[in-house]
């Protein structure tokens, strides 16, 4: 076995190059929260204080069972509106149903994306797991659909040539905690944290290695403190098990192989390979309350894209499918809008590298993003003029040659003064992103 349960051994695994290249995955978060699939759309994960004013108010429709805990605020008003004050949110199971779900379609939509992994969540904070494990049965197949979810999701998303990891959420577990949780602490110090919980929450990601073998392992929040121990098994046996395996970040800071953010972007990581995970609107699980507005635009989700990539990153973009298993036409129509994009532009995504210069906002406005691989460099305008326009570049990053646009558009590009000078011809009014491809 090459990795041994010790983290010296640990640390020599590196970022698989698949990982590296593939740039655009699929998050998915589907449970009982779909059911009621309501949360209060307040506002973008960081720019809501992390206390009661977030947690009450949260707009995480996958927070629906701690959000109702809370006995205020507008979920839990709602829940009592909706269900009766004595609906548990276990119940849930009884309404779940999956009746219009094809795992096929899914897999189809994704791959249409452009997408080349999918990661969705095999046991959220709720508790509810929605592969058949044989540690509990508060789970999809002995209960509410009666179908092992993710043994389905897996073998059609892998016919489709994509990989597949798995979302857990290891620290929380609200069938487990019976209290609210409306601070930080309290979400990084639940009371289930004793040595059985430990247990469970390693034998089911075991479980989850043994069955699926999946590309990711995408933990969620923390670990379990009591079984921070038992992390260089779960490590080695990951790796041992899957070559190309690869961990994130949320592990306790045990180790990782990548960074993740949420939402918030901040400053980028560039010499690390780093993830942003967000979904399309303010919230992962499907919530019925958004509309259109809430949700990032065609244009802005492949801008999000390009952000990510030119500064080292994957984007990971949620889709939050409804109880029945269909998609939310809003999400469907991002994914394949992204996809259409991807099918001309990808050259200057897949595969690709940063640049020596990753973004830069000119004085007319366009802002442009670089990317490059061994033979090429991109340009990429996310948001040019309609018509004929002129682009100046100042002090420009190379001097190679101008060799195509990617797509129908036209350009004249010249050194000039020591600007780079490109003439954009022929814009599409509420263009996407445009691409030029420059030879090294
Ligand atoms: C930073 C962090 O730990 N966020 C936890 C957050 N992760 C999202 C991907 C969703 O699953 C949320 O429901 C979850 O609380």
């Amino acid at each position: 076995m090459k990795f041994k349960p010790e983290m010296d051994s640990i640390r020599t695994h590196t970022v698989p190059q698949w990982y590296d290249d593939c740039k655009l995955g699929i998050f998915i978060h589907w449970g009982l929260y779909s059911v009621p699939a309501w949360a209060y759309p307040s506002g973008k994960l960081g720019t809501i204080p992390f206390d009661e004013r977030w947690f009450a108010y949260n707009p995480y429709a996958e927070w629906y069972c701690n959000s109702v805990r809370a006995g205020f605020g507008p979920t839990y008003e709602h829940h009592v509106k909706t269900y009766g004050a004595d609906f548990d949110y276990e119940s849930f199971t009884d309404l779940w149903k999956a009746e219009r779900w094809d795992p096929a379609q899914w897999a189809e939509l994704f791959k249409k994306s452009g997408a080349r992994y999918v990661i969705p969540t095999t046991k959220h904070h709720d508790g509810f797991c929605l592969w058949n494990t044989k540690y509990t049965d508060y789970n999809s197949y002995q209960k509410g659909p009666g179908r092992d979810l993710m043994k389905e999701l897996c073998d059609a998303v892998r016919s489709e040539g994509m990989r597949f990891g798995v979302y857990y959420s290891g620290m929380l577990n609200w069938h487990v905690t019976h209290n609210a949780m409306m601070s930080d602490y309290e979400v990084h110090h639940p009371n289930n944290i004793t040595n059985g919980y430990a247990d469970f929450a390693y034998n089911q990601m075991m479980e989850l290695v043994d069955t699926f073998e999946p590309s990711v392992l995408w933990n969620d929040l923390d670990w379990p403190l009591k079984g921070l121990d038992d992390l260089p098994y779960l490590f080695a046996h990951y790796y041992n098990t899957v070559p190309e395996g690869v961990v994130n970040d949320r592990w306790h800071d045990v180790w990782f192989d990548y960074k993740t953010k949420e939402y918030h972007r901040g400053d980028k990581f560039l010499e690390q390979k780093w993830e942003c995970c967000q979904g399309m609107g303010l919230s992962f699980g499907y919530n019925q309350v958004e509309t259109d507005e809430h949700y990032v635009s065609h244009n802005e989700l492949i801008t999000l894209l390009i952000d990510t990539v030119a500064y080292n990153g994957n984007l990971l973009i949620n889709v939050g499918p409804k109880a029945d298993g269909t998609i939310p036409e809003e999400q469907e129509s991002r994914l394949l809008y992204l996809g259409k994009w991807m099918e001309v532009n990808s050259p200057a995504i897949y595969s690709t590298k940063p640049f020596s210069r990753q973004k830069e906002e000119l004085e007319t406005g366009e802002v442009v993003y670089y990317t490059q691989n061994d033979s090429s460099i991109f340009l990429l305008v996310t948001n040019p003029k309609a018509g004929n326009s002129t682009l100046r570049i100042p002090e420009p990053a190379f001097s190679c040659d101008f060799r195509k646009t990617l797509g129908n558009f036209g350009a004249n590009v010249a050194i000039s003064e020591g600007n780079l000078v490109i003439d954009l011809l022929d814009i599409p009014a509420d263009s996407a992103p445009v691409v030029l491809e420059f030879t090294k």
